[in-house]
């Protein structure tokens, strides 16, 4: 996997680029997520997202300034194929389901062979569980989240609420450390070889509110 890192141009100042490609079903709050993450603010009433719409924010990351390219896909079966040229050059892609959802969940592993199929090797590939604000909707269990996630060796689960602004920063800084780790590695030479295996790092957890508890996600 190629990364982009110490870029220096007149009008472009950064140490690291990382492409990251958001998808999931429809309607589990993406482009919330993402606008979000982009501008702290929250819009009730998105429009659907028509093929793939492109958002980037600069990260400081223990002194470093990482930039963060965003592409928010649609989640609409007809968009597919639009969707799909997009996944090649990603460093990462996070799979969105909604929490109160219970079939956007299911649809996970069909995601994670998107990925497979069209994105570059050992995409680094995190969940997020959005609309945690609606716990006492929630169709998906936190643990379910974790096993699924272990089966597949991705990197992080973390539940979201872009309405309560839930985890949303956190989702990208861990991401933004999990690529800039794995850059220093391909950087310095090593490899699965003389370390751990890139793919095999415990899954990292953040749950949001259980039915039990109220929303301190
Ligand atoms: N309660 C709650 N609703 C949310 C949250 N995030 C998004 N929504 C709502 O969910 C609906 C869908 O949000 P979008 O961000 O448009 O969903 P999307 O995944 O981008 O959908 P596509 O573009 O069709 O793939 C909207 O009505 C949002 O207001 C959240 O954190 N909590
Ligand atoms: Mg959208």
């Amino acid at each position: 996997m190629h990364f982009s890192s110490s870029a220096r141009t007149a009008d472009e100042n950064f140490d690291y680029l990382f492409k990251i490609i958001l998808i999931g079903d429809s309607n589990v709050g993406k482009t919330c997520v993402v606008q979000h993450f982009k501008s702290g603010v929250y819009t009730e009433t998105q429009q659907n997202t028509i093929g793939v719409d492109f958002t980037v924010r600069s990260l400081d990351i223990d002194g470093k300034k990482v930039k963060m390219q965003v592409w928010d896909t649609a989640g609409q079966e007809r968009f597919r194929t639009i969707t799909q040229s997009y996944y090649r050059s990603a460093h990462a892609a996070i799979i969105a389901y909604d929490l109160t959802r219970r079939s956007t969940f299911e649809s996970i592993p069909h995601w994670i062979h998107e990925i497979e199929k069209y994105g570059a090797a050992n995409v680094v590939i995190m969940l997020i569980g959005n609309k945690c604000d609606l716990w006492e909707k929630r169709h998906v269990l936190f643990e379910d989240a974790c096993t699924l996630a272990e089966k597949y060796g991705l990197l992080a689960v973390l539940e979201t609420s872009a309405k309560e602004s839930k985890n949303i920063d956190e989702v990208f800084v861990l991401m933004a450390k999990e690529l800039i780790a794995r850059n220093s590695l391909h950087l310095y030479g090593e490899s699965a070889s003389n370390g751990l295996p890139l793919d095999s790092s415990p899954v990292l957890m953040a749950q949001g509110p259980s039915e039990k508890t109220h929303c301190t996600c």
